[in-house]
């Protein structure tokens, strides 16, 4: 059996691949070694075969026996290890969560039900190292890859929601937190009905911007009852970097783009952060090659892959279905609001919701692993 190194898999995105590896019985086709960059000689956890111990993740020779690595453990990790490890002559398969690595001219972003013809084309040629996408754009390409397979998008852009989770564990806790210290400082006027509603929002905007800085740490300011229209960083342009992934990675996604020899399709939008826990949601503007009847868009998003999941463009139905609450925990894509819009026949509006820590960062890597194992 093939060792298999896992790197980061405490962390949240770890937490969830390893869940989900053994959901779908991972562990019975490999060998796998556990790292620590804690922890060195502690107990490997219960999946652990003959490697009972935890391995030193910066420890190359360690690494080094592993055909297989799978890494969650973040961008850092990647920048400081993976160029000793390849320069130490290793030439077993990269498997990261990390944006690192992504548009390296030798590396493919993974999506399989998506671009398995870009991975099987890029294996045959000796590729080695595979990354998983930024969590928003896998999430859009999971719903609405079928108009992209059909080749009928123009151009696309996302307006997103994203969850606290995208920050990290500590940005889940933080929101939880605000939320907790907003409900506290209203809670005695919420228990007397007749108290006055504008005395409520006023004393919930006196916490908001009273919250001390232990309860802004990671987000900078509050969350809870607000939103930040800024994800990641300034790319001096008035452009955040997490928007710029939404077209780099999209086109690289579908092996599309001046690297792949064609124009790129312009996707772009803004980024914001709310107040969900993981599920990363987002509305799109859609600008159709042609005008295309809407149910047939609808059948074409619908029967893209096993996962997406078509919610008629009703109220009851979009209240229900089309939620972070409706999604958190499910490898199900709903997609809805499809109409056409008022610009003219060729636009159409879409809302997709996804579970950022599954399909946006441990599913393609558990399925990359496996893809890796079958070939
Ligand atoms: N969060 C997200 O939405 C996404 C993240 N990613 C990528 O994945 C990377 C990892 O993200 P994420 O999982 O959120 O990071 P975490 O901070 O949850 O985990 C990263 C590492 O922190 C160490 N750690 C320290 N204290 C703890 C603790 N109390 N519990 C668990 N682990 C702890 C662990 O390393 P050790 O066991 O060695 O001590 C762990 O592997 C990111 O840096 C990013 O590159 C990709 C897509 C989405
Ligand atoms: N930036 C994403 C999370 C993430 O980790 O993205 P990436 O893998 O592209 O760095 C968010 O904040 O929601």
């Amino acid at each position: 059996m093939k060792l298999v190194g896992l790197v980061g898999w405490r962390g949240m995105v770890g937490s969830v691949l390893m869940q989900r590896m053994q959901e779908e019985g991972d562990f019975a086709h490999i060998e796998p070694v556990f790292f620590t960059t804690s922890n060195t000689g502690g107990a490997a956890p219960a999946m652990a075969k003959n490697e009972t111990t935890l391995k030193d993740a910066t420890n190359i020779d360690e690494l080094k026996r592993c055909e297989i690595i799978i890494s969650c453990q973040g961008g850092d990790y990647t920048s400081d290890v993976f160029p000793k490890l390849r320069a130490a002559g290793w030439n077993g398969y990269w498997i990261d969560a990390a944006s690192t690595l992504r548009m390296e001219k030798d590396a493919v972003i993974v999506l399989d039900p998506v671009n398995l013809n870009v991975i099987k084309d890029a294996m045959a040629k000796g590729v080695k190292n595979f990354v998983g996408g930024n969590c928003t754009v896998s999430c859009m390409l999971m719903g609405l890859g079928g108009l992209f397979k059909h080749d009928l998008v123009d151009w696309m852009t996302s307006m997103t929601y994203q969850a606290a989770s995208g920050g990290g564990a500590q940005h889940m806790r933080e929101l939880l937190t605000q939320f907790g210290t907003i409900n506290a400082s209203v809670k005695s006027l919420l228990d007397n009905p007749a108290a006055a509603i504008l005395e409520i929002d006023r004393q919930v905007l006196a916490t908001q911007h009273g919250l001390s800085a232990e309860e802004t740490k990671q987000f900078g300011v509050p969350l809870a009852g607000n939103l930040i229209p800024w994800i990641d960083k300034d790319l001096g342009n008035g452009q955040s970097k997490e928007e710029w992934k939404g077209g780099a990675e999209t086109n690289k996604i579908l092996g599309r783009g001046l690297d792949f020899g064609s124009q790129p399709i312009p996707v772009d939008g803004l980024c914001v952060r709310i107040g969900a826990m993981r599920c990363h949601s987002q509305a799109l503007t859609i600008k159709l090659k042609k005008d295309v009847p809407l149910d047939e868009i609808n059948d074409i998003i619908a029967n893209d892959n096993q996962w997406v999941k078509l919610v008629p463009n009703t109220r009851e139905a979009s209240a229900r279905d089309l939620t972070p609450a409706a999604v958190t925990g499910s490898l199900t894509i709903p997609v809805g609001r499809v109409r056409k819009m008022a610009m003219g026949g060729e636009y159409i509006s879409a809302f997709t919701v996804g579970d950022q820590l599954l399909w946006g960062a441990a599913e393609p890597l558990r399925r990359m692993l496996r893809i890796v194992l079958d070939k």
